[in-house]
């Protein structure tokens, strides 16, 4: 199995104290930083954009793990890439000319992964999962921090490793974004997930540091 890695969301950050909550993630044992684009189109939700990417970037000693929101995001792939991400995931969804986009994604010298959403199957990765380096299970209906895990994730996260499997894919990454806890994580991990984002499970608990270990133990 490939090694566990965890991916706090900083959707879930405090963005008043934003450098602070950096290196306190430089510091702990999180190996990506996960970020959250949202477009308030393809998700009822705007974050945030280029500047502040740019300034975490300045910031950050971990992966920046960029998950695109967004209606075409093949518009800005570019200025995300140079905005210091070096992960860059889009919707399936939101990409009617999605092996151009992946492609797009792997020029700029991005790791390139593709997110579904909880209602979309795994079979729609089939002819795209040779090209990726991530498959994102969406485990919450994107646009919101916070929301509770959808059990459909686990039976998703299965079905994605069998599939990687049968194609001798075994680097492929499969980070499952949403509700992810100490109470979900074990059974995720154990059916084939190798990268976690975890938003207010870390950022809300008392010690994030302690949780971000917490939640990587289990992967040993
Ligand atoms: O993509 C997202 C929302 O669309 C967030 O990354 C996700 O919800 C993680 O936050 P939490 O762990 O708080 O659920």
């Amino acid at each position: 199995m490939e090694k566990l890695i965890i991916a706090p969301s900083i959707l879930a950050a405090n963005f008043a104290e934003l450098g602070s909550e950096i290196d306190m993630l430089n510091a702990s044992a999180a190996e990506w930083i996960h970020v959250d684009v949202m477009d308030g189109m393809f998700v009822p939700n705007i974050s945030f954009g280029f500047p502040v990417l740019e300034a975490v970037k300045k910031r950050a000693s971990k992966v920046l793990d960029v998950h695109l929101m967004i209606e075409k995001p093949e518009r800005y792939l570019e200025a995300f890439a140079k905005s210091g991400a070096q992960v860059l995931t889009v919707h399936y969804e939101a990409c009617p000319h999605l092996h151009r986009t992946v492609q797009q994604i792997k020029d700029l010298g991005c790791l390139a992964g593709v997110a579904i959403n909880p209602s979309t199957p795994v079979h729609v990765l089939e002819d795209i999962i040779h090209d990726i380096d991530l498959v994102l299970i969406m485990s919450v209906n994107p646009g919101f921090g916070g929301q509770k895990f959808i059990s459909n994730a686990i039976k998703k996260t299965k079905e994605v490793a069998e599939l990687a499997k049968s194609k001798g894919l075994g680097k492929l990454k499969i980070e499952i974004d949403g509700g992810v806890s100490l109470t979900n994580a074990s059974e995720l991990i154990n059916v084939g997930a190798n990268v976690l984002v975890a938003g207010n499970f870390v950022f809300s608990s008392p010690n994030p540091q302690e949780t971000i270990a917490h939640l990587l133990e289990l992967g040993n």
